[in-house]
């Protein structure tokens, strides 16, 4: 039975408030009908739940506004709160589609932030699991990519279920029409233009064995190798990767006895880490990375710089990544730094008109003559001087630095660091946790 699905999607505890993302469709008609026939079921599951369903008007099709309305009054005739969310920043430009699929996620993150809920339902179903499979294949996808949706992810601070991602599109068809509940025909979902139209219509044919279960049950095989994996640079990573002042530092003998693609995950993420991107670089760029760590090669990618040496390999920001980051202070002497430094002012000094920008090779410079200068110091009163920082030379011209103008006037890890501190505020255990998500 359908409701089963949704109530084992919601195991072991449902949530006390779903948000349903609504497109009008058939399959989130569904979805909604359905978790709204759980919710109302107390006695199954023991507790009060509310539902928010949310549609997203992308204000692409001249019917988007009217659709968005006829799923508000479906919702209504429910008892659900419903909301429409307007997509008006698309500047026209990069693939629509995705732009904006992008956005909807976004949009609905938001929303779903500003009414407290922390769980979003979509509509997804087997077909579309094996729609996505195929196109992948296409795109030549390893693991991840094939592995496609699964019934449960995190997105920033909301979770995403799908509870009907084992289900055919035609069995909740079937549902909504027995029920005498109608759907909206999305005039796209016909339109070979679309990748994912053709995908439907090569499963239609079954050619070459192809079936939505055999591509469903790839994705489930794909998404069991990839947990095994993830539990594979989990631990590899625990051995061979260290952290020094916001850099990753990889030990190379441990590293060069892992499998190809467990040494290309751990640098794959580390780049990511370091970066601070959403994602990490694509496929060949990481061939080619690997390529270079085996000839001893220095190589920069994805704002950041690898550097092997004998024993290690140190990844950190490139300085072109962020020598055009300038910006000024908050009343209370703070500022964060590429998104993860953040530079305090000593106690009781204003920070009104500096500036945070990169070291640069005259700032380092700077510090040297000042480092040479109170070592000499130290050694004339028979003091042993601070050990000099032990990061390479490029990646302290990328670390943070406070300007007055062009005199610096602090670069805390640098050595100069004059009353100021420079706090890393990217937590270094998300680097190996996110392999086991
Ligand atoms: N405009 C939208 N507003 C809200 N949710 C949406 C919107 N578009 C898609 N979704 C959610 O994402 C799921 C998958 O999207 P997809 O584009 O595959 O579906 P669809 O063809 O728009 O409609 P459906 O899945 O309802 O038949 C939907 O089932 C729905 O939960």
């Amino acid at each position: 039975m359908l409701i089963e699905r949704v109530r084992s999607a919601l195991q072991p505890r449902p949530p006390s408030r779903i948000g349903v993302a609504v497109s009008g469709g058939s399959d989130s008609a569904a979805l909604l009908h359905l978790l709204h026939d759980f919710a109302c079921d107390e006695t199954a599951h023991g507790r009060h739940i509310a539902l928010r369903a949310v549609t997203v008007d992308h204000g692409l099709r001249p019917e988007s506004a009217q659709e968005a309305k006829a799923v508000g009054e479906m919702a209504e005739a429910l008892g659900v709160a419903h909301d429409i969310l307007k997509w008006t920043t698309w500047d026209g430009t990069g693939n629509m589609q995705d732009c904006a699929r992008r956005a909807r996620y976004r949009l609905m993150a938001d929303w779903a932030a500003s009414h407290d809920i922390h769980h979003i339902a979509l509509g997804h179903t087997a077909d579309d699991q094996a729609e996505t499979v195929l196109m992948r294949l296409g795109r030549a996808a390893g693991v991840d990519g094939l592995a496609a949706m699964s019934p449960r992810r995190r997105m920033g601070g909301v979770t995403l279920l799908r509870p009907l991602l084992t289900v055919r599109r035609a069995a909740l068809r079937k549902h909504l029409q027995a029920r005498g509940i109608a759907w909206i025909d999305d005039p796209s979902n016909d339109n070979p233009a679309y990748e994912r139209v053709r995908a439907r219509r090569a499963l239609r044919t079954g050619e070459a064995g192809l079936s939505v279960e055999a591509l469903c049950t790839v994705a489930q095989n794909m998404a069991m190798v990839r947990e095994a994996l993830g539990w594979q640079c989990f631990t590899a990573a625990r051995n061979h990767v260290r952290f020094d002042a916001g850099d990753v530092v990889i030990a190379r003998q441990g590293f060069r006895a892992l499998p190809v693609e467990v040494s290309r995950r751990i640098l794959h993420d580390a780049l990511r880490w370091v970066s601070g991107a959403e994602y990490g670089p694509r496929g060949p760029a990481m061939g080619l990375l690997l390529e270079a760590l085996r000839g001893g090669t220095v190589m920069t990618l994805h704002g950041c710089q690898i550097v092997p040496n004998g024993t290690e390999i140190r990844i950190f920001r490139e300085f072109q990544a962020v020598r055009a980051l300038d910006q000024g202070f908050d009343p209370s002497g703070q500022a964060l730094w590429d998104g993860r430094w953040q530079l305090n002012a000593p106690q009781g000094v204003s920070a009104d008109g500096l500036r945070l920008r990169a070291l640069g090779e005259a700032g380092l410079a700077y510090c040297r003559r000042c480092r040479a200068k109170a070592e000499t110091q130290a050694r004339a009163a028979g003091q042993v001087p601070p050990p000099a920082p032990a990061r390479p030379h490029a990646a302290l011209i990328a670390s943070p630095a406070v300007w007055r103008g062009d005199a610096l006037v602090s670069a805390p890890l640098a050595g100069c660091a004059e009353g100021w501190t420079a706090e890393l505020r990217r937590e270094t255990e998300s680097y190996f946790t996110g392999f086991l998500e």
